[in-house]
């Protein structure tokens, strides 16, 4: 796969993105709060959480270290559970849709099992599910050509670069073609260059595939670049500080980045995160 700035150059790309016609909504969040219990006594981990994510939307958790991003986003996938309040997972409980398989979960490390290949560990959660070794090897074909690693099959993960790892965990979690892509800071340990890159990958399987996705940054402009809505978050106790909707199309490329809308967004994030910023 080529590196472009623009990952729309092919029009068949935004005409296979058909866009919910209603705002169904794939998460419900309603007052919900976490305290994790410690021998230093309670930590407010989220507090009083609303927020209601539509399904194709792309959703980012940003906020300073301990707010409590890798905890909602760990509620969502029934990773952990609230204290108080509800969610509600494409219309089901966190749990049901877990057990469904309606979500993927890429994490910041690409956890590939070293002893397997690339097409291999994209099967796991397909033999998991047990699907037919037929369909599994049409998966893993499908989700490894969509990541660009087509050539890679039998590589093993030490063999291939951190983005090539990360774009393997990221096919490994569309093999079985969950609704929802949970991605907890997937590109934050990789440089500059290949983040772009993969940022603009993930751009152009968010509009394949029409997938709703939550993810969790640190960086302003990687959230602006993909968000449709951006979620600022503050913590102690961990809340939500601000829900930004971004006023930008769809299509993007890097160039957008130096545009005054662009720019503009980026400054409302950077005063949402300054405004909730609190030094103990
Ligand atoms: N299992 C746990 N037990 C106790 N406290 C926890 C646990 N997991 C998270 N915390 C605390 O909950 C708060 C929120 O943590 P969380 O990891 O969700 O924040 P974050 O915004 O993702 O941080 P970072 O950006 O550093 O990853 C922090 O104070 C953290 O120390």
């Amino acid at each position: 796969m080529s590196m472009t700035a623009d990952v729309f150059e092919k029009s068949d790309v935004l005409a296979e993105f058909n866009p919910p016609q209603s705002a169904r909504k794939m998460i419900t969040i309603e007052d919900l709060s976490l305290v994790f219990e410690t021998n230093d006594g309670p930590v407010n981990a989220l507090s009083h959480i609303d927020l209601a994510i539509e399904e194709g939307g792309f959703v980012s958790f940003i906020g300073p270290s301990g707010c409590g991003k890798t905890t909602l986003l760990r509620v969502i996938a029934d990773l952990e559970r609230p204290t108080s309040g509800t969610i509600l997972v494409d219309g089901t409980s966190p749990e049901d849709a877990r057990l469904n398989r309606l979500y993927g979960y890429v994490f910041q490390a690409p956890a590939l099992f070293p002893w397997r290949t690339i097409a291999s560990n994209c099967k796991v959660p397909l033999e998991i599910f047990g699907l037919s070794k037929e369909l599994q090897q049409q998966k893993t074909d499908k989700y490894l050509e969509l990541v660009g690693l087509q050539d890679f099959h039998n590589k093993f993960p030490w063999q291939l670069s951190g983005g090539m790892q990360q774009r393997a965990s990221i096919a490994r979690a569309l093999s079985f073609e969950p609704q929802l892509l949970l991605m907890d800071e997937p590109f934050g340990a990789l440089d500059e260059i290949t983040r772009d890159h993969l940022n603009l990958e993930l751009l152009k399987i968010w509009h394949e595939t029409g997938k709703t996705v939550v993810f969790v940054t640190h960086s302003i402009p990687e959230a602006v670049l993909l968000s449709t809505h951006i979620v600022v978050m503050s913590p102690r106790p961990g809340r939500i500080a601000k829900i930004i909707k971004s006023p930008l199309a769809k299509k993007r490329t890097l160039a957008d980045r130096e545009s005054p809308e662009f720019v503009a967004v980026m400054q409302e994030v950077r005063e949402a995160l300054a405004n909730d910023h609190r030094i103990d």
